[in-house]
């Protein structure tokens, strides 16, 4: 790895430069990333710098230019198929949500020149992360949390739930959203309780711009030290990015259509940080991912019972959309 890049809780974007010591365990000190895959499949995946510096830009990372690209649409007909497999499922009684993930892909040039300044540029809930490996790398600014790690208090988030901000009144009350919301927090509630005190928050709309979601912040006060690594494993990857139940065999499942819907291994993976003796793990949606000529949008979208294949591939474009205006493909609508 070159390069990679973490926004702190604390408004601080950490830039971290190769070459990467690859280590197993968490270092005691100083500073390292923290990168895994979506099965959580690396070994060693602390990262520590050889150098690392808190910057406000992202200015000379990446060079300069006239961004173009391709985009292609992605096939509705391999998602139907998928979508249909998961109800399937669901009706059988052995899955109550799953997350299939659709991916558009194109052809680019390079990065928009206003790369540099998105650190700037971004929704105060929307969180910064990113990586370059020679010609490949992501980069995210995600609203989602898995977990942040200070003096024995845990704090992470329900997130959950999905529409237009213009449909804010309606999705208040919209019974569907609601559950699927519900099943995260409640799942996230149960998982935790073996670690500490647990306290819940009420449900709120977090407002993105483009965006919104349910979002409930869940608190907890650890009975006794925990390891990142452990904590790591036990949430991920939580009902907003997993299957429920999450057992070997659902996980299997979620792999297989995310294989076959051609998603990126680091999509809904964790992405953390060390530093200072806290620990902060990020859950990588809302990103650009590339390699070399080739760039992908990944969106994935909660599948529960009620859920209707119109309006999750709906849901799918207008995640796509808004991490496109994000990151610079898309022109931002006036007054923004
Ligand atoms: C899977 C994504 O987002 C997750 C899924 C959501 C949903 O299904 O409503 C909402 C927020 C995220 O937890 C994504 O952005 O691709």
């Amino acid at each position: 790895m070159d390069w990679a890049c973490f926004a702190t809780a604390d408004g601080r974007l950490v830039l971290g430069r190769g070459p990467f010591e690859e280590l197993a365990d968490c270092p005691q000190e100083g500073v390292a990333f923290y990168r895994n895959d979506f099965a959580l499949q690396i070994d060693k995946p602390w990262l520590q710098p050889t150098s690392w510096e808190v910057v406000d830009s992202l200015a000379g990372l990446f060079s300069s230019q006239e961004s173009e690209v391709l985009w292609e649409d992605p096939e509705a007909g391999l998602f139907a198929n998928v979508f249909r497999e998961v109800m399937e499922r669901i009706r059988g009684g052995g899955l109550e949500k799953s997350v299939p993930v659709v991916t558009e892909t194109g052809q680019w040039n390079g990065p928009p020149a206003t790369w540099a300044d998105l650190p700037k540029r971004l929704a105060r809930d929307m969180r910064l992360f990113g990586w370059a490996d020679g010609d490949s790398g992501v980069l995210s600014a995600t609203p989602e949390q898995l977990f942040h790690l200070e003096d024995g208090l845990l704090t992470t988030m329900a997130l959950a739930g999905t529409a237009r901000s213009e449909e804010r009144e309606l999705f208040g009350v919209d019974e569907k959203e609601i559950r699927e919301h519900e099943f995260v927090a409640q799942t996230l509630m149960a998982k935790l309780a073996d670690f500490g005190m647990v306290r819940r928050k009420d449900r709120q709309i977090l407002d993105l711009g483009e965006l919104i979601h349910f979002h409930t912040p869940i608190e907890v006060e650890l009975y006794r030290g925990e390891n990142a690594d452990n904590l790591v494993r036990r949430l991920h990857p939580t009902p907003a990015l997993g299957p429920l139940p999450r057992t070997s065999e659902t996980l299997a499942t979620l792999y297989d259509w995310r294989e076959r819907l051609g998603c990126p291994r680091w999509f809904g993976a964790p992405f953390g940080l060390s530093i200072d003796g806290t620990f902060e793990a990020l859950v990588g949606i809302r990103m650009t991912l590339w390699q070399g000529k080739e760039v992908q949008i990944p969106a994935g979208c909660g599948v529960i019972e009620p859920s209707r294949l119109v309006n999750e591939w709906r849901e799918l474009r207008l995640k796509r959309e808004a991490v496109k205006r994000v990151f610079g493909f898309l022109p931002q609508p006036l007054g923004n």
